[in-house]
């Protein structure tokens, strides 16, 4: 069933307000202060009787006690903002310049709180561990935080986590069994040769002209090297080079990801990138330094929790089902499914402004329908058995 946004109440939810809130305070992978604080304030409001509610660095680990625990489910949601000048229409808009809630993690936390208020309110047989994970832009938390002693005792059996998608409308989810989001690999290329006048280029090697054709040689990889019918994706999102329009640059700097749907391509692509690097300097007698920053694991989602979540959805008519093809995007979300069964999906928020976006306004009625449906899914599960 397709909710249109006149069928529902024009008051903000609770959670609608609480979305505002985090979407004024974005800040980067593992500097999220206040978004952490804000987060243990609405949870320490909660009654206490079954909650226990611990911090890892800036994220926050939450036991939601069940009435007779079988099994622990887990919801995870991502915490920081993205360095981006925010241009919406928002009365809420970002209180930190050139930071902003561009990816929806501000709608991910407002729902992982809706949903544990719920539960706290009204407790299910299970226990349910909530986590707010820092950094998932980069330089990744839920490796660490897996690893980390405060989440072992509370590890899930189940996980299940969602990411707002605007080209879908409200009321609908899109997911898949196996693989729904791509390998990704953060690239940092530094390029070093000799600055000088720009009159005289023979007595330089000028690092713009060689961050300009290296960037134009790294798209041959994905059009010459990677075979058509697999898929992969290398976009440099920020160039810098030189100090001044009459200065040769002596160094430029190429800051990109590539994305992958199997770890051999990758493999490939990285090694097609410093050959062309090797070529680079013989070519350009420059240094070019190669860093790959952080990594993220696939996103594969549990074949038997995927299907079955996606049956239990169309079953109970909470939500239009579309089965998605696999995106580009990444998420460390993939390090939890490679160590606990269960899936990501897309959450419909149907805006024309795509993800990372300066103008993305996801249509804030899908904050409630997702705490409904996680909510009653969660119920569900811990009535089977
Ligand atoms: C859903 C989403 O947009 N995720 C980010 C994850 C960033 C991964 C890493 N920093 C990289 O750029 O490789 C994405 O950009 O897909």
């Amino acid at each position: 069933m397709t909710h249109s946004t006149s069928s529902i109440s024009a008051a903000p939810s609770p959670f609608v307000e609480i979305r505002r809130q985090l979407h004024q305070i974005p800040e980067p992978g593992f500097a999220e202060f206040k978004t952490q604080q804000f987060l243990l304030n609405y949870l320490h409001s909660l009654p206490q009787e079954r909650l226990e509610i611990r911090t890892w660095r800036t994220g926050i680990i939450v036991n939601v006690k069940g009435t007779s625990p079988k099994r622990r489910f887990g919801y995870r949601a991502d915490m920081d903002g993205l360095p981006i000048m925010e241009d919406t229409s928002y009365e809420f808009r970002s209180t930190h310049p050139g930071l902003m809630h561009a990816c929806g993690h501000d709608v991910h936390m407002s729902i992982g709180l809706g949903i544990l208020s719920r539960i706290v309110q009204n407790p299910i047989r299970d226990d349910i561990t909530f986590i707010f994970q820092p950094a998932e832009e980069g330089p990744g938390g839920a490796q660490p935080m897996l690893e980390c002693e405060e989440l072992q005792d509370w590890m899930p059996d189940q996980i299940v986590a969602l990411h707002i998608a605007p080209e879908y409308p409200v009321g609908t989810i899109a997911t898949k069994p196996g693989i729904l989001f791509a390998n990704t690999s953060e690239l940092f290329i530094d390029l070093t040769g000799k600055g000088g006048h720009a009159a005289y280029p023979h007595l330089a090697n000028d690092m713009v002209i060689t961050a300009c054709q290296l960037v134009s040689q790294l798209q041959t990889i994905i059009s010459r090297n990677v075979n058509p019918l697999d898929s992969a994706v290398i976009t440099i999102g920020k160039i810098e080079g030189g100090t001044k329009q009459n200065i040769i640059a002596e160094k430029s700097r190429l800051e990109g990801t590539i994305r992958t749907l199997s770890a051999a391509t990758m493999l490939l692509i990285k090694s097609r990138i410093e050959a062309l690097a090797d070529g680079m300097e013989t070519a350009y007698d420059c240094k070019v330094d190669i860093d790959y920053g952080a990594n993220y694991l696939q996103v594969f989602n549990h074949a038997e929790t995927t299907q079955a979540f996606m049956d239990w959805v169309r079953e109970t008519d909470t939500m239009k089902v579309i089965e998605c093809s696999e995106a580009m995007t990444g998420e460390d979300f993939g390090y939890f499914l490679e160590n606990i069964p269960g899936f990501m999906f897309w959450l419909g928020v149907d805006t024309p402004y795509g993800l990372h976006h300066s103008k993305i306004e996801p249509n804030e009625h899908a904050i409630d329908l997702a705490i409904e449906l996680i909510g009653s899914y969660f119920r569900w599960l811990s009535e089977q058995d």
